[in-house]
């Protein structure tokens, strides 16, 4: 079963982001509660990316913070980033194995058991049946992408970070994951997002714009 999530929150403070010795942005400042999907926008460069790794943990900001419930990241007693699942630009699948392992290893990684059940249940929706037992270097960009997002949509993590989650998809597919993120948001999850194709999601958002930082 899903879980439901509830009295989150996520607040960037005052942020100061730099990459190789530019300033991508200052003061940038947000607060997301549960239920709520944020989106940022920005051209090409403008620091999207480089602030959805800060959201993470991955990386510093040159000034301010990010605050889980009210605690920084580095504060948090699970670690910086067990409260949530992160889809990057890569896929950060092992490519040897099949896609059901790669989903069971990457919920076993998150200290969660998948069944096989589970996992081939998530492949069938993201029309992925028939491919379960092919390893993931033999299946196609959009079909990789497709096994990355069923990592994600099963991690059981109220904040998802998505870089570009339609990029690859298909139509029908995109309609699936816009069930899955509009579903997350009714749980009280939340989502940050980057993207360059006009998808609607319902619930409610608020929408973010990075400078151009050429
Ligand atoms: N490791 C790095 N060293 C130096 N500069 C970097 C590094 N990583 C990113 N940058 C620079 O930071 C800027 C922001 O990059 P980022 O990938 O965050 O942009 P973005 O808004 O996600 O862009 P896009 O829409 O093209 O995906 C770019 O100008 C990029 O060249």
């Amino acid at each position: 079963m899903s879980p439901s999530f509830a009295d989150q929150t996520l607040e960037v403070r005052d942020l100061v982001l730099e990459r190789g010795e530019r300033e991508l942005f200052h003061g940038l400042a947000f607060k997301l509660d549960s239920g709520e999907l944020l989106q940022l926008a920005g051209r090409n460069g403008s620091g999207k990316t480089s602030l959805l790794r800060v959201l993470c943990g991955l990386s510093r900001p040159l000034q301010g913070e990010v605050l889980w419930n009210g605690q920084s990241l580095s504060a948090q007693e699970d670690g910086p980033a067990a409260h949530l699942a992160y889809l990057a630009h890569l896929n950060a699948s092992k490519e040897e194995l099949n896609a059901e392992e790669n989903i069971r290893l990457s919920s076993a990684l998150q200290g969660r058991n998948i069944g096989r059940e589970e996992a081939w249940e998530m492949l069938g929706q993201l029309d992925l049946r028939g491919f379960e037992d092919l390893p993931v270097k033999f299946l196609s960009q959009g079909q990789k992408r497709r096994v990355a997002l069923a990592k994600l949509l099963l991690s059981a993590r109220p904040l998802w970070i998505m870089d570009e989650p339609f990029a690859a998809l298909d139509v029908q597919v995109i309609q699936v994951l816009k069930a899955c993120m509009e579903d997350q948001l009714k749980r009280g999850g939340m989502i940050v997002l980057t993207t360059h194709q006009a998808v609607p999601i319902e619930g409610p958002q608020q929408t973010v714009t990075l400078g151009d930082a050429r």
